[in-house]
């Protein structure tokens, strides 16, 4: 138990290394990339004090370089989720127990490793196995995941410092108790900071894990693995599990110990885990929390009044940058008739300058997509545009997956506005653009409001105040996060808290205290100094 009121260390935003040509940080990246391309890594499952091997080897390859094997991860069984969920309550007892400023002090040293001698790794881990060009991985896998694992730890200390008032004779606390059980998370391939942030974030609190990451981030999900447990985190409490994602979740929402679901991915997968724990509702001993984040199809909107230039950097920057593969990226706009050909020039000569290739160099700006199928879906959308009467591919268009996933930066003009690309979530690079009437922008709000079943992000770009100030109300449930005359993309923790709302997700803002709330379970414990010793009120005397 903590024997003073401890203060934490100052929590500020981790700062984004440049990699420019000839500093510290290119050449140890460079080189880190180059050795861990030729080696051959083996990944196994983390549960309780064992690393297990289950001999069942599955390749990792580069999606840029798809016959290239950097390693093998073992895939495990039911059996392994259900030894996982054992050594996750066998952990809890001592976990949930153990005083706040020493769960604190593993995380925050997991962030310096991070920062320090991990920082080359994890980068290059993410470079390499999910196609990350150098600056993408450096804002992903290090800064927002170093600033996830040290500002949890400031919102943990002021969620503790939350106290009710107490009146005279009495002391009345709030205890914030880990969740009764054990939680898990699932976590998507696109972002190693969620990756380790889902389970963490829940540790953090208390609570015990079973980690069950994409099957396509597991060569960054090792070296966050590695990175836990030399900051010193005890075996069982984040139990990292190699498996199918729906066999592992119905092994998992069948336990009655399950109490939290941390989910980040598609919409349909996250509908469908909670129609799963609603069916098993009287399973369970408590109602289980869920938080899920999932898909969006965010917009951009840009009024006549605003600045050509900067909407042309915000689409090119939102829409492409890590391919696409943002729950964030900008994949529809519209687009004012009178700033559209400016925008369009503009639009044109930054593409133009773009280059496609490996994250090895440095200088791409856009690499590959994930894998085969998200390859497969690019392409279907951007056939069909080509034959549809109702699109025109203004940018981009071509396909190659003869070495790795690689997929143009593409635009395509609508002029139906619920075209299918500016209604579905395509998780690539392509943009689909409406081009409206200047006189229409009111009748554009609410199309913008209307045409997706998503709310995640979404921005809007004016000079003129009104305009301003009627879109922000008008959109005011469109977006989660919203973005005035920026890009929608590259929320940053501790300052944008990031989640959306309506099919987007639960939005329990990501680095933020709103999301560690969900991992605890509030006691109110009420002390009184002097009992009463009768009954009676003193209105019950007689005259
Ligand atoms: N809102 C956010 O904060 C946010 C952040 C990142 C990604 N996303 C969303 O995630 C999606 C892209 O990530 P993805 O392709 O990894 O998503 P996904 O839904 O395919 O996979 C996410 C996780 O769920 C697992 N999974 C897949 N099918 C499952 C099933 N039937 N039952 C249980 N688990 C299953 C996967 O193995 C993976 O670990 C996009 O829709 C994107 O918008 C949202
Ligand atoms: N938080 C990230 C997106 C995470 C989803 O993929 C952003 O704001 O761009």
């Amino acid at each position: 138990m903590p024997k003073g009121i401890y203060q934490i260390p100052f929590v500020a935003n981790e700062e984004v290394k440049s990699y420019v040509p000839g500093s510290p940080e290119r050449e140890e990246l460079q080189a880190t990339y180059k050795k861990m391309y030729k080696q051959v890594i083996e990944v196994p499952q983390y549960i309780g004090s064992k690393v297990v091997k289950s001999g069942n080897k599955k390749e990792i390859r580069p999606p840029h370089d798809h016959q290239h094997i950097v390693g093998y991860y073992h895939e495990g069984t039911q059996d392994d989720v259900k030894a996982a969920i054992d050594a996750a309550l066998k952990a809890r007892r001592d976990w949930a127990n153990m005083s706040w400023e020493n769960r604190a002090a593993i995380f925050l040293k997991a962030a310096d490793l991070l920062a320090g001698p991990y920082r080359a790794r994890i980068n290059a881990a993410t470079m390499i196995g999910q196609s990350k060009n150098v600056f993408q991985a450096e804002i992903d896998a290090a800064c927002e995941l170093i600033d996830f694992l040290r500002f949890n730890v400031e919102f943990m200390t002021q969620i503790y410092a939350d106290q009710p008032i107490s009146s005279e004779g009495v002391w009345n606390r709030v205890e914030y108790r880990p969740l009764e059980g054990f939680t898990f998370a699932i976590t998507p391939f696109n972002f190693t900071a969620i990756s380790a942030n889902l389970p963490a974030s829940m540790a953090l609190m208390g609570n015990v894990v079973v980690w069950k990451p994409s099957d396509k981030q597991i060569y960054s999900a090792e070296i966050i693995m590695e990175v836990f447990r030399e900051a010193g985190l005890p075996d069982g409490v984040i139990n990292m599990v190699l498996t199918d994602g729906a066999a592992t979740s119905k092994t998992v929402m069948e336990h009655p110990d399950f109490a939290g679901l941390h989910f980040t991915g598609s919409t349909s997968v996250f509908k469908s885990l909670w129609k799963q724990i609603g069916n098993n509702i009287d399973i369970y001993k408590t109602y289980p929390r869920i938080v899920g984040e999932t898909g969006g199809k965010d917009f951009v909107i840009a009024h006549k009044s605003s600045d050509a230039q900067e909407v042309a950097t915000a689409l090119v920057r939102g829409a492409f940058e890590y391919q696409g593969q943002k729950c964030s990226a900008a994949s529809r706009a519209y687009v004012s008739k009178s700033l559209w050909p400016k925008v369009e020039k503009e639009m044109k000569k930054a593409l133009d300058s773009i280059t496609m290739g490996s994250p090895e160099d440095f200088s791409n700006f856009v690499t590959a997509v994930i894998d085969a199928n998200s390859f497969k879906k690019c392409k279907g959308y951007i056939d069909r545009a080509k034959k549809s009467k109702n699109a025109e591919i203004v940018f981009g268009g071509k396909c190659d997956d003869k070495v790795g996933y690689f997929v143009e930066p593409t635009v395509i003009l609508a002029s139906d506005p619920h075209y299918e690309s500016m209604v579905e979530e395509i998780f690539g690079p392509i943009l689909t653009i409406y081009v409206f009437e200047d006189k229409n922008w009111e009748k554009t709000l609410e199309l913008v409001d209307t045409t997706s079943d998503y709310a995640l992000t979404g921005a809007i770009f004016a000079k003129d105040r009104y305009v301003l100030n009627q879109g922000i109300k008008a959109l005011e449930n469109a977006a989660g996060n919203f973005y005035i005359n920026d890009k929608p993309t590259g929320a940053v923790v501790g300052q944008q808290p990031f989640g959306g709302a309506r099919a987007s997700g639960t939005n329990d803002k990501a680095g933020s205290a709103m999301n560690l709330m969900r991992w605890v379970s509030v006691r109110t414990v009420k002390e009184t100094f002097v009992p009463a010793k009768d009954y009676r009120y003193p209105f019950l005397a007689k005259d």
